[in-house]
């Protein structure tokens, strides 16, 4: 009998370690996946807890999550800051979203582009409020910028952006001045399918890339001219 192991890639998230599944996107791209909905109620905790303890200072009054995997953490989040009230940008055109506020979003996960909505009921909740915006995964960095779009159309002040995961550096470019307004409790590379083998980029391994070349290239000894013989 021929047993296939899934290959799997270890995260460490909120300080803990997450054994991921790594999934084959396409012939040259696969992803580590975090599917929340499927760690249980202790990984929910923590990462609630990991996420209200680091935003909690800057005092936020109301939490926005994106469909359909930034629900729980939304959910999570404000349980663990006392908010009863939060906000979901919803990605499904429903009924009474005809009139909604949207932006456009194309996600690491998807082929065509998606759109994010915010029902129009909810923009009292946003304007003139201090708001934490949060997602599972922060990748291209697509979903987060039309989150913050939708927020700020909203008249909401956002005062971070929080994430389970970093996945690669692309968000960095996407958020622009926003990049750092994010914190994640954990990172993960990109990978690259190498002779049917899924390979971590290793440009994108360190989950402080801009940071560590600078670190590195000021420790970098210096080059010396040939010396005249
Ligand atoms: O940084 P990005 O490239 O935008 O990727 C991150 C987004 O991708 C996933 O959502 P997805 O679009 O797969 O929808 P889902 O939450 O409904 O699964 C995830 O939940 C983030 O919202």
């Amino acid at each position: 009998m021929h047993l296939e192991t899934v290959r799997t890639h270890e995260a460490k998230i909120a300080g803990a370690s997450v054994a991921l599944p790594i999934v084959q996107l396409d012939a040259r791209k696969a992803i580590a996946l975090l599917m929340v909905i499927d760690m249980g109620i202790r990984f929910g905790d923590r990462v609630g807890e990991a996420l209200a303890a680091h935003f909690a200072a800057l005092r936020p009054e109301i939490v926005v999550g994106s469909a359909t995997l930034g629900i729980p953490v939304a959910i999570e989040v404000s349980r663990r800051l006392g908010i009863d009230h939060y906000v979901i940008l919803q990605k499904s055109p429903k009924f009474h979203l005809a009139d909604a506020l949207v932006e456009e979003v194309r996600s690491v996960t998807s082929t065509a582009p998606q759109r994010l909505l915010l029902d129009r009921r909810s923009v009292p909740l946003l304007q003139g409020r201090r708001v934490l915006v949060v997602d599972d995964v922060v990748a291209t960095g697509s979903s987060m910028a039309a989150a913050l779009r939708l927020v700020r159309r909203a008249g909401g002040c956002v005062i971070g952006a929080g994430t389970i995961l970093t996945e690669g550096h692309a968000w960095r470019s996407a958020l622009g001045e926003d990049a750092a307004l994010l914190h994640g409790l954990g990172h993960i590379p990109q990978f690259d399918m190498i002779e049917g083998e899924p390979v971590a980029d290793p440009a994108t391994v360190a989950d402080a890339f801009v940071e560590r070349r600078i670190f590195l290239k000021a420790r970098a000894p210096q080059t010396r001219k040939p010396s005249a013989a």
